[in-house]
């Protein structure tokens, strides 16, 4: 091997890792046409050296001794798709003290220590990528860095998370049981290591907290991103939805305006004619508006190894250009704005509500004082064929109301004697029309 080779340190090969290796092999001449550096792969880390793999290696190039790669002079660029945060941290920071550029599809790091890592890639002047943490195979990340450069962003919605919107498909469809399709999505490799993640929205809140620092570039912390999962959804509630003209989706929305920013995930209702609503199974979607551009849509597969293998080999590509030119490390940490977050009372949107509520004479009226008593007005009330002994249940969607006012009213139906239990709530979001 000549000079016109680089030399890549893999750190993992489980689903994304295998795609990396294949990828590389199979698109080898377009990637030297591209970059006039021929790829090699030169030492690779797992946890279990013994354990059978999908993707041949000589005996030689599999480690589990991360030193094997961090103190390999040769190797110019580490790949880390182990996940998880240590030792992933650990390594990267020392790969990077070390000289070597990083490209990464770890989001739970990005959105925890992206900052710290950014910083020290910044002083060694050193490349660190992670196309791939967000929605897996759709370069979103590079369009909100690169593409929406000249203009402002104020709001971002989207599905970024494969593994929820797979089994709420399947829910929707065949009616299928949760852990059913869990166990079908960790199969074909979209879930995460502890797939409560991605059940609980974890996975999507990080994804946010990326998109929202990178698209209104302010230091989003993953503790500013309101978090609800897909755990409490029941195969009712979707189909109440699209009764009511409405799909059901595990939904990150990150909004500013006047300054003030709101970057949340959870199970929302998408009105049948919204861009999201047709993206099904693995795919993942991000409607970016800009205040220029307008509305603009971004749609590909979120998981699965090859589709998030192109997003790390793409942006090994990079790095690998940017070598060639000598310009790696500028620009990778870019300064940031003023962040201001939003309060509950300014955060404002339409909700989904079902309740059980005493079948007697009367209970329409309460309820519907109640939401009066904040300020907020139904936009529709589906009441539903008595369900059980001495109970009713009815489904309600409001107009468009404050966070903070949504509390009060909740508050007010907890206490009431009519009310039984709020089995569901959401947020609903308008379509093309709205
Ligand atoms: N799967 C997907 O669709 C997507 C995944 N990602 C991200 O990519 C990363 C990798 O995901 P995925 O490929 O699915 O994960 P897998 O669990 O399939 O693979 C992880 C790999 O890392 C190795 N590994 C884990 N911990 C260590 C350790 N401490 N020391 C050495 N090796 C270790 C494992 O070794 P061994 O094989 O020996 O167990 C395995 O080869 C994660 O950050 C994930 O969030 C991002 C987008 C999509
Ligand atoms: N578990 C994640 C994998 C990609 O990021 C998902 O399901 O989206």
């Amino acid at each position: 091997m000549g000079e016109d080779t680089v030399k890549v340190g893999l750190m993992g090969l489980g689903t994304v890792g295998s795609g990396v290796v294949r990828l590389i092999e199979d698109h080898q001449e377009d990637l030297y046409h591209q970059t006039g550096r021929r790829i090699a792969i030169e030492k690779v880390l797992v946890r279990d050296r013994l354990k059978k793999r999908s993707v041949p290696f000589g005996k030689g190039l599999l480690t589990d001794r991360a030193e094997d790669l961090l103190e390999n002079r040769e190797i110019d660029i580490v790949v880390e798709v182990m996940g998880g945060i240590e030792p992933a941290r650990e390594y990267i920071r020392e790969a990077l003290l070390q000289g070597k550029h990083v490209v990464t599809a770890n989001k739970d790091l990005m959105a925890l220590h992206g900052a710290e890592l950014l910083s020290v890639a910044a002083e060694k002047g050193c490349d660190v990528f992670y196309e791939a943490s967000v929605a897996g195979g759709i370069p979103i990340l590079r369009a909100l860095v690169e593409g929406f450069s000249s203009d402002r962003i104020t709001k971002m919605i989207g599905i970024v998370n494969g593994t929820t919107n797979y089994i709420l498909t399947e829910m929707k469809r065949r009616g299928a049981p949760f852990g059913e399709v869990l166990h079908q999505a960790q199969t074909l490799g979209y879930a995460e290591a502890d797939p409560a993640s991605d059940v609980d929205g974890l996975d999507a809140a990080r994804k946010m907290a990326i998109l929202g620092t990178l698209g209104f570039r302010i230091p989003l912390s993953l503790e500013e991103v309101k978090v609800r999962g897909i755990a409490d959804v029941t195969p009712e509630d979707v189909q109440f939805a699209e009764q009511m003209g409405y799909i059901l989706k595990l939904v990150g929305i990150a909004q500013q305006d006047h300054g003030k920013v709101e970057v949340s995930v959870q199970p929302a209702l998408l009105s049948g004619d919204h861009p999201l609503a047709s993206v099904e199974g693995v795919y993942n979607a991000v409607s970016v508006y800009g205040e220029a551009v307008g509305e603009t849509m971004f749609y590909g597969p979120g998981a699965g190894e090859m589709p998030t293998a192109t997003a790390v080999v793409s942006d090994l590509v990079t790095v690998i250009k940017q070598m060639r030119l000598g310009v790696n490390g500028r620009g990778t940490v870019a300064p940031y704005r003023e962040k201001q977050l939003k309060s509950p009372r300014e955060v404002f949107a339409k909700y989904f509500l079902r309740l059980h509520v005493a079948d007697e004479s009367g209970v329409m009226a309460r309820l519907t004082q109640m939401f009066a008593e904040e300020e907020v007005s139904l936009e529709k009330v589906l009441q539903l064929p008595r369900s059980r002994e001495k109970e009713a249940e009815i489904i309600l969607i409001t107009h468009t109301a404050s966070l903070h006012q949504l509390s009060r009213v909740r508050e007010q139906l907890e206490e009431s004697d009519v009310v039984i239990r709020i089995q569901s709530d959401y947020r609903v979001e308008g379509g093309l029309s709205s």
